[in-house]
């Protein structure tokens, strides 16, 4: 039978909500984590770069821009860039080498030792994604990796890898950005409240 448009409302949400629950409260020690590590990266001078494809290209852009402006408090810009953004370097890239190489040549024109580069995919089988977290690596970038479903080859290259488990594409994003805005409330925490706290990965 088919179902009803109330239905489709409703079963979505409780997939949701179901998920959100599992997943934050298995990964709540991970994400805290997370949040301290790109916050040292920031402190000691470094910057973060993001990169995806489609939705997740949408989510790179979205927290780049958390950073850049500010988040809930006034404070001063981070540095943070989105690869996916510069039309004349993707289409050049696409064009001249492959869309695998989109995101590589941006990590090495870009990257330095210290900063890190967060890829987001579903699947975990982007290979413009995967290539660039293994350009970060070679250029001792630190790599962070979201993904899901069974997280794909980002485990191999990722140093911190968060792996929403479902299958859907949508709910695997839905759950990412709220990690990112995690990120940035925590990156905003250790920064600009609690400088203390901070210190002892400083020295
Ligand atoms: O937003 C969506 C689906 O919700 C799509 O645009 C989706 O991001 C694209 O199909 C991506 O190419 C999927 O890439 P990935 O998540 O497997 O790395
Ligand atoms: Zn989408």
């Amino acid at each position: 039978m088919t179902q009803s448009a109330h239905d489709i409302v409703a079963d979505y949400a409780r997939e949701g909500l179901a998920l959100r629950e599992r997943f934050f409260t298995s990964n709540a020690e991970a994400i805290a984590a997370l949040g301290l590590n790109i916050a040292v990266c920031l402190a000691k001078g470094g910057k973060i770069l993001l990169c995806g494809n489609g939705g997740s290209a949408a989510d790179a852009q979205h927290l780049a821009a958390e950073f850049v402006n500010r988040f809930q408090i006034e404070r001063p810009p981070l540095p943070a860039i989105a690869l996916t953004t510069d039309s004349s370097i993707l289409t050049a890239i696409g064009n001249d080498s492959s869309f695998d190489e989109v995101f590589v040549k941006q990590v090495k024109a870009l990257g330095r030792p210290g900063d890190v580069l967060l890829g987001i995919s579903t699947s975990g089988k982007s290979a413009n994604v995967n290539a660039a977290l293994a350009a970060a690596r070679e250029g001792q970038l630190g790599t962070v990796g979201l993904a899901g479903k069974d997280g794909g080859a980002m485990a191999d290259l990722c140093d911190t890898l968060l792996v929403v488990d479902h299958d859907s594409t949508p709910l695997i994003q839905e759950v990412q950005i709220a990690v990112g805005h995690m990120v940035c409330r925590l990156v905003d925490y250790y920064l600009f409240e609690a400088v203390v706290e901070l210190q002892p990965y400083l020295e």
